[in-house]
């Protein structure tokens, strides 16, 4: 039986880790191409981890893959988008941030069949948070802390003069809506905007933001009230080198990319 091919465009600190995994062997899906920006340093890492696979340009991503891996920086979303979907082809999104904005792409799935998976990522509980929305979910609110170096250079910051640098308490840098946020931070809370897709959407999720110069995680805590529950979940996610992005988010692309072939899937 053929495998499902699967690309990753943007080989940081998400797309590393689920390339290698995914050169060891996933059931079903086999590596099948990466777009890079910088090719001597993929081919470098390649080399050395003994990982064989062709290096592609974004356009090139249709012709190589079934299913490509976003985990690139936000800005060129629609660059790795735009040609999978309009060839009917799955991308499966971690810069959540910068989907907000774009519901033409999702336009685009619909009118080629093609399909964009946002992961949970960074966060938890999206199979609660779904499933409370096929009823009635009355608010979704979000606290997030981070290191100050997980916010650090935020557009949001730089343009309001507000420094994290050398914090010796806790600093509330943001309050408000998914969408806004996304656009004050979109590489460092794309948590809360899947938060919003798999709930009540980008304006009525609320999020707080907060520099602790206390915390060596990044934590998430999100409080839902709806008609069929109420909870509260909460995460620490370990930074990996990337300070914005938290270890378990590659994991949580693998685990995405394994229910796409498994004969079994859990949860919703
Ligand atoms: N949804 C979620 O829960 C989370 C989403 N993210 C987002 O995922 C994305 C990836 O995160 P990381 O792997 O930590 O970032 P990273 O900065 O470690 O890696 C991004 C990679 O993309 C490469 N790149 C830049 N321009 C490119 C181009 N034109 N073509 C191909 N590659 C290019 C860079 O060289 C870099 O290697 C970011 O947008 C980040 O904000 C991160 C953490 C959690
Ligand atoms: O949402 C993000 O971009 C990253 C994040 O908060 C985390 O990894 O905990």
């Amino acid at each position: 039986m053929s495998s499902k091919r699967i690309a990753i465009a943007g080989l940081g600190e998400i797309g590393r880790t689920v390339a290698r995994k995914l050169a060891q062997g996933l059931p079903g899906l086999s590596l099948a191409a990466i777009a890079t920006r910088d090719r001597e340093k993929a081919t470098a890492w390649l080399d050395r981890e003994g990982i064989s696979c062709p290096l592609v340009s974004l356009d090139e991503l249709p012709g190589h893959a079934d299913l490509v891996v976003e985990c690139a920086p936000a800005v060129i979303l629609d660059q790795i988008c735009r040609p999978m979907l309009a060839a009917g082809k799955q991308v499966m999104v971690l810069s959540a941030s910068a989907l907000l904005p774009r519901a033409d792409l999702v336009d685009l799935a619909r009118a080629h069949g093609g399909q964009i998976i946002v992961p949970t990522g960074a966060l938890i509980g999206f199979d609660a948070v779904s499933a409370a929305a096929e009823g009635a979910i009355h608010s979704v609110q979000m606290v997030t802390r981070k290191p100050p170096r997980g916010l650090a250079g935020a557009p949001y910051l730089v343009e309001n003069g507000i420094s994290v640098e050398g914090l010796t308490s806790a600093l509330c840098v943001f309050r408000g809506s998914a969408r806004e946020a996304a656009a004050a931070f979109p590489a460092n809370v794309n948590v809360v905007a899947a938060l919003s897709l798999a709930g009540i959407g980008p304006d009525r999720t609320t999020i707080e933001i907060w520099a602790d110069p206390a915390m060596t995680r990044n934590c998430h805590q999100i409080r839902v009230e709806a008609d069929s529950a109420s909870f509260t979940m909460s995460i620490e996610n370990v930074p990996s080198e990337n300070p914005r992005t938290g270890r378990i988010t590659a994991l949580s692309v693998i685990a995405a990319l394994r229910k796409q072939t498994s004969p079994l899937q859990v949860g919703t």
